[in-house]
């Protein structure tokens, strides 16, 4: 039996629905995301920390849930608003139903909610804090939601960065083969040796680096640029992660130390974002940010239409960037700057998620022009 449970936003709106997860409260951020599929991809993308995310697809849990699908060791978005469980879920890849994972892992969430009414009040009034809760008490719920404040000036990177350095050796999956889809890449013959920066990495992105031949040390977000470059490496990755990339004072001093080496560097979302803020940049809040994994975005160089995963709530302010940076891709949503490039050494970044998990392979090429940028220093050294 499902006990009722209330979402309420820091606006005063109420909805009444039903626990499908832990029993409690829970506190965040409310943001819609748009993709149809890969709920528990998002669920466990490390950038949704403090976010409560509402999915605008009406059927979530059908395909149940898989240990294999994890972007990280656990969940981490603060909770999940969903229009409908199913009451069975049917897939050969399932371990367990949607809502026995939320109660396990103890992710407070609610069902039978209009999300249509919820996704409305967001794009009109921006994104704003909620909170869910099992029970019925509203004047609550509307305190521990109006407590949450905002997402502006929250340095999260360094909460959900790993501890200790590692080595990240799985490539990409291919089904179906004997041992489960996993190609582990070849350490010793790697071609290049790449640092990523872990401000909340997901999985998939240090999958496509090794699949293209990269030997990954994975750093903690607050490890000098010197530690970083006592490693020897090749190039320089800056991952993704949770909240405002502002605050993030010693991310965006050591990729100034980093970018003066003019080793190639890559960023993807907090990573483009810090790119930017390194050289000089701001960044500023969205209304209610892109999340989804059908935003249309265009390459500025081939003109060519992208189908993107998206999910974040900052962007990189167009008119701050100094002259030695160009704009390489815009959102065709708001025309937001969506990818840029430096233009007097090789380091580019793009704000959507090339990595997609999930969503289309459109933006897979970023990895392969790393690549080629990684080849091309190694030949002119
Ligand atoms: N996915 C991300 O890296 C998100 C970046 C940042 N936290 C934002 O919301 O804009």
């Amino acid at each position: 039996m499902f006990e009722p449970a209330i979402l309420v936003l820091a606006d005063g709106s109420v909805f009444h629905g039903k626990s499908i997860g832990y029993s409690g409260h829970t506190i965040g951020e409310v943001v819609f995301n748009t993709a149809m599929t890969g709920y528990q991809e998002i669920l466990t993308d490390p950038s949704y920390t403090y976010q409560i995310v509402t999915l605008t697809y009406p059927h979530i849990g059908n395909t149940g849930t898989t240990e294999e699908d994890e972007e990280a060791t656990k969940p981490h978005a603060a909770g999940l608003i969903i229009r409908d469980l199913p009451l069975i879920h049917s897939n050969f890849r399932s371990h367990s139903s949607l809502s026995d994972y939320l109660v396990k892992h103890k992710i407070v969430a609610i069902a039978d909610i209009d999300t249509r009414r919820l996704t409305r009040i967001l794009r009109d009034k921006g994104a704003q804090a909620g909170c869910i809760l099992v029970g019925t008490d509203e004047a609550k719920a509307l305190e521990l939601a109006k407590s949450f404040g905002s997402m502006a000036g929250k340095d999260l990177a360094k909460e959900v960065s790993c501890q200790e350095l590692y080595q990240w050796t799985e490539g990409e999956w291919h089904l179906p083969v004997s041992n489960g889809g996993k190609a582990f890449n070849d350490q010793e013959n790697a071609e290049f040796h790449i640092v990523a920066y872990d401000y909340g990495v997901k999985r998939n992105i240090l999958r496509m680096l090794a699949e293209r031949g990269c030997r990954i040390t994975v750093v903690p977000a607050k490890t000098s640029a010197q530690a970083v470059l006592a490693l020897n490496p090749d190039g320089i990755f800056l991952s993704n992660g949770p909240g405002d990339p502002e605050p993030c004072d010693y991310a965006i001093e050591s990729i100034k130390t980093l970018l003066a080496t003019k080793k190639p560097l890559f960023g993807i979302c907090l990573g483009h974002q810090l790119l930017g803020l390194a050289v000089g940049g701001k960044t500023k809040k969205m209304a209610f940010g892109h999340h989804g994994a059908n935003h249309p975005v265009q390459d500025l160089d081939s003109n060519k239409v992208l189908i993107t995963s998206q999910n974040h709530g900052f962007e990189v302010d167009e008119a701050s960037l100094p002259a030695n940076v160009r704009v390489t891709h815009r959102s065709l949503f708001d025309h937001s700057v969506q990818g840029i490039e430096l233009t007097d050494q090789s380091a580019f970044s793009f704000q959507g998620h090339p990595e997609a998990s999930p969503g289309p392979n459109d933006v897979a090429y970023l990895f392969d022009r790393f690549i080629d940028e990684l080849r091309k220093a190694k030949q002119s050294a």
